[in-house]
């Protein structure tokens, strides 16, 4: 049997804040072509392991490869330019222009034209095709010319998501995708995370377990800082070890 094709990996992460060790010597092996997602109770320390991958915190001890890189040392920017990018909130969208607008300022961000969208209609028009292609990719052509600040919840989610596909990535790491989603809109991102994963790695944070079982190829369960279990939904979902850890943190 062939080895694993691994994208993203981290040994023995490790990060303190003030004494206090949130992250304890966590390895993770992410696949390339996987959904693979970070779960555990409140407190684990999944925010901080996330933060710790996608470089918005440094860690105290341990490392992380990208493509068999070493990137422990990169700032956020430099891995995105490696393809290792991070779902941005959604107040990164900009309210009064349109999804079209939105997605082709992301596209010029790529390109390192920021700031100048103002310019010459020509050049503005070019990057049209593609950003419709990214619109369409995330469902939103019907909305192509609304405002973005007038979309529901969930279709702003998606927009953001289309922003972030602008940057091209390798691999997306998504911050509690479905956190704050009506059921409807929750389905709606499913499917669109579902889709975006055929040609790309996703790791994601996520409370919401029935999307992580239903989406997830491999989980890996936090515990106060360290890898408690690890392995397919039906697996991890019956580990004891599990179960008393959600029910001694009051998510019985
Ligand atoms: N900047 C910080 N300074 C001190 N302690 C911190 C800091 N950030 C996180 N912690 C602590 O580290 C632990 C892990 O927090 P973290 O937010 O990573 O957990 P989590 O699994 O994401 O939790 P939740 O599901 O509640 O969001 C918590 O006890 C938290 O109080």
């Amino acid at each position: 049997m062939s080895s694993p094709d691994i994208i993203l990996s981290a040994r023995k992460l490790t990060k303190r804040f003030s004494g206090f060790t949130a992250v304890n010597g966590v390895d993770l092996d992410v696949e390339r072509g996987t959904i693979h997602a970070l779960i555990g109770p409140n407190g684990a320390g999944k925010t901080t392991c996330f933060n710790l991958l996608t470089k918005f915190l440094q860690p105290s001890a341990g490392n992380i490869s990208f493509n068999g890189r070493d990137i422990t040392g990169l700032a956020p920017a430099a891995i995105a330019r490696l393809g290792v990018v991070r779902s941005f909130q959604i107040s990164a969208v900009f309210p009064r222009m349109s999804v079209l607008e939105n997605v082709r300022i992301a596209l010029q961000r790529r390109r390192g034209d920021s700031f100048d969208f103002w310019r010459n209609q020509k050049v503005l028009n070019a990057y049209d095709e593609e950003a419709r292609e990214r619109v369409e990719e995330v469902g939103l052509t019907e909305f192509i010319g609304e405002t973005a600040g007038e979309l529901s919840y969930g279709r702003k989610r998606a927009l953001e998501i289309a922003t972030t596909l602008a940057l091209e990535p390798e691999m997306l790491l998504l911050d509690e995708p479905m956190a704050g989603m009506a059921q409807e809109d929750v389905s709606r991102i499913s499917a669109l995370i579902r889709r975006i994963a055929a040609k790309r790695t996703i790791l994601m944070v996520e409370h919401n377990l029935s999307v992580v079982a239903d989406l997830s190829d491999k989980i890996t369960v936090l515990a106060r800082g360290e890898v408690l279990a690890e392995g397919p939904y039906e697996a991890v979902s019956k580990d004891p070890r599990v179960i008393e850890a959600y029910i001694g943190a009051g998510h019985g």
